[in-house]
């Protein structure tokens, strides 16, 4: 039954696709109106300035480019031999560097667990409590992103950690059910027992081949020399008791974890999760879908639901071994793709059937760095791929820059979020998903000077990008099975806790839901399958008529009151169409007017030009018959004076040669 439901509402997100939201496309984040909107604030952005590696110390790198300025300032000098010092020099210019401010900056000498502590804890805090939020690694190759996101497993990133402070904090409220999944963007779907034991059957596969290649990992990392992809336990023995964030667990409720990695490599989309089929180089490229809301999801991307910190790691270690990677000039083990780690909880009240209170995520993404293609001296394949690393991540500065434009001026620019699938992707994370935070990574290496100067000049922008943030409204837990279930007997369709929150998300509301008759449509579809369901199970009255009556009285006040809502803004609209129609008339005509008017004094010009040409003309010819020398004409028209000619005919012939001209 709910495999009908997926096909259908996958079926949808198609058309949806067409019929996305162009308006998020030209977001100035309006002031919050939406009741679950909670504020917003700057887009948060942290630098990390990686050590020096041994070899770049004695290869004379260090040369005292970058400058911490705690707590928040960086200031970048031109190292002795990079172009711009070179300028400088040539016309005699103080090398004078430039300062940059961030949210904080972290040294060299800065720990995972401090980093972590300082950027994402707050945020995992966040997700916890119900809120969605972005993290992103930016910087250029080999700046230390993977090293900030993932870590050796001596010193766990960024994402192992989360993990870890997300487990530690559910620790037993850990939902172990497979009955409800997330599903699409914003949604989640109740899973039948057929379904359920085949994402049982996914995982423990899943699990057995990071067995398996456990052995392999082992010879790579000999080979290599990293330890990425090293161990099994998260953290190793970095985990400490008061890393967990202490939560107000309502009675009953628990925990659904579900984890997805997937990589965005050429512009494709691949799901990290997904056995290859044999033979094949690389998985099938899976489609970006949206929903009715112009959410961007990833379409038939697996979702594991995992039971603990190790479980969630172990899927981790087994997505990044099939992420691409390969050795560049620049860097041994260089990400060749952006990588997306989505953690999804579902807050479940642990009843029969299981009720969805709420759906948060922490996405988690490692940006492939920019490069410049004379320094990794790539070709052939690296090469395709660093251009299209260099395409998305310039499209990703682009949008940053045009939503600060949005942010600044009333004429509202065009964001090119679906010229790449990365910003496509992230896209809702900037429209008011949630939080978002940039951690940028440089290092200090003198020949890097001028991507780091860009760098540093993008994150200056995104730093003053402001963000929406907000909340999902809580679906209000109903006391028992019968205040939320509608009669099959009084001949209405059977809604169930679950169906009825499907449509749960950071930005759903009862307008939402009633506005979109795409939206109502899938909801009845929902219906239809519970219904059957239902039927098999019972035909009893379950219903408590006064809380359905309130419902129904509720409902038809919210109708009314959005049907007002419409009218009043329609009206608005086309006062505002009208206003601007007018204006552009009124300047249209005054354009001409200008326009008439200087035609007219042109053509006043012109006439008046052309008479003193004739007169000057007339007195020419008058003059020339008063000289009267025949010889003088001739001289005249063979266009040379004659000195002996005199004075007056000279002055004819200076006349007639300015008026040829
Ligand atoms: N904070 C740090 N402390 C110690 N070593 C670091 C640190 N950051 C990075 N490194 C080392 O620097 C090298 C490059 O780091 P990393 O692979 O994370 O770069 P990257 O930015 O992800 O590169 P790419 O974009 O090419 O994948 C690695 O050998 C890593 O171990």
């Amino acid at each position: 039954m709910t495999d009908s439901c997926l096909n259908k509402s996958d079926q949808r997100s198609h058309i949806e696709d067409g019929n996305s939201e162009l308006s998020s496309d030209f977001s100035i984040l309006p002031e919050p109106q939406h009741s679950c909107m909670k504020g917003k604030e700057h887009l948060q952005v942290y630098l990390r300035i990686r050590p020096f590696s041994s070899a770049e110390s004695s290869g004379g790198e260090s040369q005292d480019c970058v400058t911490m300025e705690p707590p928040d300032t960086v200031l970048l000098k031109p190292p002795s031999l990079s172009l711009l010092a070179r300028l400088s020099s040539d016309q005699s210019l103080p090398q004078t560097g430039q300062r940059f401010q961030f949210s904080k900056v972290y040294g060299p000498e800065t720990t995972q667990n401090e980093l972590f502590e300082g950027t994402v804890k707050d945020l995992v805090k966040d997700v916890l409590e119900g809120g969605n939020s972005l993290v992103f690694t930016y910087g250029v190759t080999n700046s230390g992103k993977t090293f900030t996101f993932l870590g050796p497993d001596c010193e766990a990133g960024i994402l192992p950690r989360s993990l870890h402070v997300i487990f530690s904090s559910i620790h037993d409220h850990v939902f172990q059910g497979l009955g409800v999944k997330p599903h699409r963007c914003r949604e989640f779907t109740v899973l039948n027992r057929e379904q359920q034991a085949e994402e049982a059957l996914f995982k423990k596969n899943l699990l057995k081949q990071f067995k398996e290649n456990e052995k392999s990992n082992i010879s790579l990392l000999n080979m290599t020399n990293q330890t990425l992809l090293e161990g099994s336990t998260v953290m190793g023995t970095d985990a400490a008791a008061e890393d967990e964030i202490s939560l107000k667990f309502k009675p009953n409720t628990k925990f659904s974890v579900w984890v997805s990695f997937c990589e965005i490599y050429n512009e494709n989309i691949h799901d990290l999760l997904e056995v290859a089929p044999s033979g094949a180089p690389r998985r099938a490229a899976l489609r970006l879908s949206q929903d009715v809301k112009g959410n961007a999801f990833v379409k038939d991307l697996h979702w594991v639901q995992v039971n603990s910190a190790e479980e969630a790691y172990k899927v981790v270690k087994l997505g990044r071994r099939n992420q691409s990677f390969s050795s560049t000039r620049l860097n041994q083990l260089s990400s060749r793709s952006h990588s997306i780690f989505s953690i999804r909880i579902l807050s479940v009240e642990e009843i029969e059937p299981p009720r969805v209170h709420s759906i948060s995520e922490l996405c988690l993404c490692d940006l492939a760095g920019s490069e410049r293609c004379a320094k990794t001296q790539n070709k052939g394949e690296r090469l395709k791929e660093a251009g299209n690393i260099n395409t998305s991540l310039l499209i990703l500065g682009k949008c940053i820059k045009a939503l600060r434009h949005n942010q600044q001026t009333k004429l509202l620019q065009h964001v090119p979020f679906r010229e790449s699938k990365l910003t496509h992707y992230l896209q809702g994370f900037f429209c008011g998903r949630g939080r978002a935070c940039m951690i940028v990574n440089i290092n200090q290496c003198a020949s890097m000077y001028d991507e780091t100067l860009n760098v540093l000049k993008f994150s200056a922008v995104a730093q003053k990008v402001v963000v929406l943030i907000s909340r999902p409204i809580p679906i209000i837990p109903q006391a028992s099975c019968s205040d939320s279930s509608f009669s099959r007997t009084s001949g209405r369709k059977t809604v169930t806790s679950s169906s009825s929150s499907s449509l749960t998300g950071w930005e759903t509301s009862l307008e939402d839901v009633q506005e979109d008759e795409e939206e109502a449509s899938l909801m009845e579809d929902t219906m239809e399958q519970t219904d059957d369901r239902e039927s098999d199970e019972s035909d009893e009255i379950i219903v408590s008529k006064r809380v359905h009556e309130r419902q129904v009285a509720l409902l038809k006040e919210l109708q009314l009151h959005l049907k007002k809502e419409r009218a009043e803004n329609l009206l608005l609209e086309t006062q505002v169409r009208e206003e601007v129609s007018r204006e552009f008339s009124e300047l249209f005509s005054n354009m001409r007017r200008d326009y008439e008017e200087r035609l007219v004094r042109e053509k006043e010009i012109l006439e008046e030009r052309a008479e003193r040409r004739l007169e000057i003309f007339k007195n020419l010819t008058k003059k020339m018959s008063s000289a009267g020398s025949s010889s003088d004409s001739q001289t005249m028209c063979e266009g040379t004076p004659n000195n002996a000619t005199g004075p007056a005919t000279n002055s004819i012939w200076w006349h007639l040669k300015s008026y040829r001209t």
